[in-house]
């Protein structure tokens, strides 16, 4: 199968996702807002709703890869371990003697268990009972129950830290500290893991060292006919938002990037928290984001040059609509009160995953904005989110799709 994704509703083929596991457990009412979760999750039943999700999209024909297997395989290559241990395991977080502790815990573990270890984290305690040793200043401030490496609970928004983007990939650099090893993971699976190492895809960015020019997959849309969405965000930078568009403006068949000027808010941190696709013109949009100011980005005269022409918010849809060659675009918008539709969007009502056109996947508590999209047409697969959700996120961000049919 060829990497491609060159629209967001041609028919999903396959996608990688990440089951919650361990890393769930360690969220607590006390750390949860540095992990960006809103409450702690009952980790089983993420799981089981999780394996809805996963099985509504084999149902459509699409191929579900998990992230922690494709982890685990890609660390049995030598230089995958190395570059991941050595990202992961960095002296300027953990200190010379910290870093050595863990680093020495790391090798001695199998290629299944290192990715556990670096999805799940490790505690001082657990991590003194596992090496005895306790040497280190960076262990000897630290609570017992401190994570002296942390875990990735977001790791299943597999959307955020790479996305697809015609034949490439771009590998993220992410905004939060809680995330941003996230980007290590990734970086490992593309670079060596068996199915990607001889595939030649492009790749977009340059993941960790693309540093404060941050880019999240939620923020990028690859909207169809050359044009590329992308949410300028409380994740995704200005920078990072003009160094991706010239990447692909210049690279690959993309021949116009627009970025929306969006709130900096945590109910709308993604672009695709607020506004989705559901067919090849028409998007599902929030009550209240309102018309966002834009800026769109062409190639420039010279080589590696870009250009830049702004919008006000009153031409966010004619914008849209330029961009895919359209007279108009379809607009969706619940119809609901605001309390209705400021719940609904805390809920990712806004947020569903087309399957094809006029499928998506949708979490199933969002009844009226489900029944809304089916009496226009739209066939609404639901799933359970209840547990899933408190992390802020829905279908959409819990897949980063690699194969999808052209429109
Ligand atoms: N594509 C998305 N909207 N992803 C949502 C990610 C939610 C996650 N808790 C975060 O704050 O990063």
């Amino acid at each position: 199968m060829t990497f491609r994704v060159a629209s967001e509703v041609g028919k999903l083929r396959q996608v990688i996702v990440h089951r919650p596991g361990r890393e769930m457990d360690r969220l607590t009412p006390t750390n949860k807002d540095e992990l960006l979760f809103d409450d702690v999750l009952w980790t089983q039943q993420a799981q089981a709703e999780h394996d809805v999700f996963t099985a509504a999209m084999r149902d459509e024909g699409a191929e579900v890869l998990y992230l922690r297997e494709l982890l685990a395989e890609a660390l049995e290559i030598p230089e995958a371990r190395h570059y991941v241990s050595d990202e992961t395991f960095e002296e300027r977080w953990y200190g010379v003697t910290g870093t050595q502790i863990m680093r020495e815990y790391a090798d001695s573990l199998s290629a299944a268990d290192l990715a556990e270890l670096v999805i799940a984290g490790v505690t001082k305690t657990e991590l003194i009972e596992l090496t005895g040793k306790l040497d280190s200043a960076y262990l000897a401030r630290a609570e017992n129950d401190f994570m002296v490496l942390r875990c990735l609970p977001n790791h299943f928004f597999t959307r955020d830290p790479s996305c697809w983007i015609f034949d490439g990939v771009s590998i993220n650099s992410m905004q939060k500290v809680a995330r941003m090893r996230e980007t290590i993971n990734l970086e490992a699976i593309y670079r060596w893991h068996p199915m990607f190492r001889n595939e030649g895809f492009k790749k977009w960015s340059g993941g960790l060292a693309d540093r404060a020019a941050t880019v999240e997959g939620g923020d990028v849309e690859v909207i169809g006919n050359g044009a590329v969405a992308i949410g300028i965000s409380e994740r995704t930078t200005a920078a990072g938002f003009e160094r991706l568009a010239r990447s692909l403006l210049w690279n690959s068949e993309a021949t116009r990037v627009i970025g929306f000027l969006m709130k900096e808010e945590r109910a709308q941190m993604h672009l695709d928290t607020v506004m989705t696709m559901v067919n090849e013109n028409t998007f599902l949009k929030y009550k209240h984001l309102g018309m966002l100011p834009s800026v769109t980005v062409t190639k420039g005269s010279r080589p590696g040059d870009i250009e830049v022409a702004n919008a006000p918010g009153e031409d966010m849809h004619k914008v849209l609509a330029d961009a895919l060659d359209v007279p108009e675009v379809r607009i969706l918008t619940t119809p609901e009160d605001d309390f209705a539709a400021e719940r609904g969007q805390w809920n990712d009502a806004c947020n569903v995953l087309a399957i094809e056109p006029n499928v998506v996947v949708a979490y199933d508590r969002n009844v009226e904005a489900n029944a809304y999209l089916e009496s226009e047409g739209v066939r609404v697969i639901p799933v359970p989110g209840a547990e899933l959700g408190r992390g802020r996120g829905g279908p959409r961000c819990m897949s980063c799709p690699t194969v999808r049919d052209d429109i």
